[in-house]
């Protein structure tokens, strides 16, 4: 007698019903595209070590987002980047200067494109002049008090110029209630989603990043604040504090080598959603590696925003949102 449930193939023969198997399909509307806002307002700026990305200035931006919100993007964060370092000080305070391209950049895209929606990363590494993304005790460790309370200004700062998500990427300890009480005091809490870089590891997928950003630490690195690699339980840990804190999205970062996490922040946050963001290195190294003939580029991206996907996302942030919203019209 033939055994019928040994018979898989059935399912997925044609097209549709391998369509049909996804357990959550990717949408154009999960993707989310950064973006880096370059102080020099008339900037295109190339980024050598990321194909394709640009330090945008704030007069060329509706010349970048044109396009891409007419083939249906739906959402942009924000990174600031100042390429005159002189403006750089020991608490980052053109991160929130009206004068600074975040600022202005918000204003401008909230006005243009009323349909794309602002999220903004929150750090201050990008503006200090030590490099670290909180602020210092004079033996050049982190003062978390005096971090937390600049975070949650910067936050309420952006919050005020129109962006509707606020994406703290510091990793300084409670700095979601600050930012969440901050909120609360300036009547903005209805009208911002706190989107927590809850689970974010000392990565080296960073390099490509924080070259574009020139946001790399002057001294030491940030391995006592991002949660250490091979840690599961930190993770853990950070996600379910921050949603006790007032989190309303919890992200993990990077993605591809952290897939458990992304997993495991769907089973303990089962009811936000949960966002990952495929980083710079992990950007680079899928172009460098299809430029060596390892692989198709639309191929293997698209296999790995599905496995995002699968393992519990809702939002990725990834630097192949151009692309994806041409592959996704196909
Ligand atoms: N805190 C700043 C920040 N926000 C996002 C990234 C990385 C993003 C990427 O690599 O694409 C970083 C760099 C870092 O933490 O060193
Ligand atoms: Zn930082
Ligand atoms: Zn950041």
């Amino acid at each position: 007698m033939s055994n019928v449930s040994s018979i898989l193939h059935s399912g997925y023969h044609i097209p549709l019903t391998r369509e049909w198997q996804s357990v959550r399909p990717l949408t154009k509307s999960a993707l989310m595209y950064p973006i880096f806002i370059s102080d020099k307002d008339d900037a295109k700026d190339v980024i050598s070590s990321m194909p394709n990305q640009y330090r945008w200035g704030v007069n060329r931006l509706e010349e970048l987002l044109d396009p891409l919100v007419k083939k249906g993007l739906r959402s942009v964060i924000l990174f600031g980047v100042l390429e005159d370092s002189s403006k750089k000080d020991f608490r980052g305070s053109l991160a929130d200067s009206p004068d600074g391209p975040v600022v202005r950049a918000i204003k401008l895209i909230r006005n243009r494109f009323p349909d794309l929606a602002v999220a903004c990363d929150i750090c201050l590494c990008e503006y200090t002049d030590h490099g670290h993304c909180g602020l210092l005790f004079k033996d050049g460790t982190i003062n978390n008090t005096e971090s937390v309370a600049r975070i949650a200004e910067v936050s309420v700062n952006y919050a005020l110029a129109g962006a509707q998500i606020l994406a703290p990427s510091d990793c300084m300890d409670g700095r979601i209630l600050a930012i969440k009480e901050g909120l609360i005091q300036n009547q903005l809490s209805h009208r911002v989603m706190l989107l927590s870089y809850a689970a974010k590891f000392a990565s080296c997928f960073y390099g490509p990043f924080r070259d574009a950003a020139d946001s790399a630490p002057a001294f030491g690195d940030r391995s006592c604040y991002q949660l250490p690699p091979a840690s599961r339980g930190l993770a853990r840990r950070a996600i379910q504090r921050d949603l006790r804190e007032g989190a309303d999205a919890i992200m993990v970062k990077p993605g591809t080598a952290f897939m458990d996490i992304i997993a495991d922040a769907a089973n303990l946050a089962p009811d936000v959603p949960i966002a990952t963001y495929h980083v710079s290195g992990e950007f680079a190294m899928l172009h460098a590696a299809a430029k060596a003939g390892v692989f198709d580029l639309k191929r293997v991206v698209l296999e790995v925003m599905n496995g995002f996907m699968r393992a519990g996302c809702s939002i990725i942030l990834t630097y192949f949102t151009p692309e994806l919203l041409d592959w996704l019209s196909e």
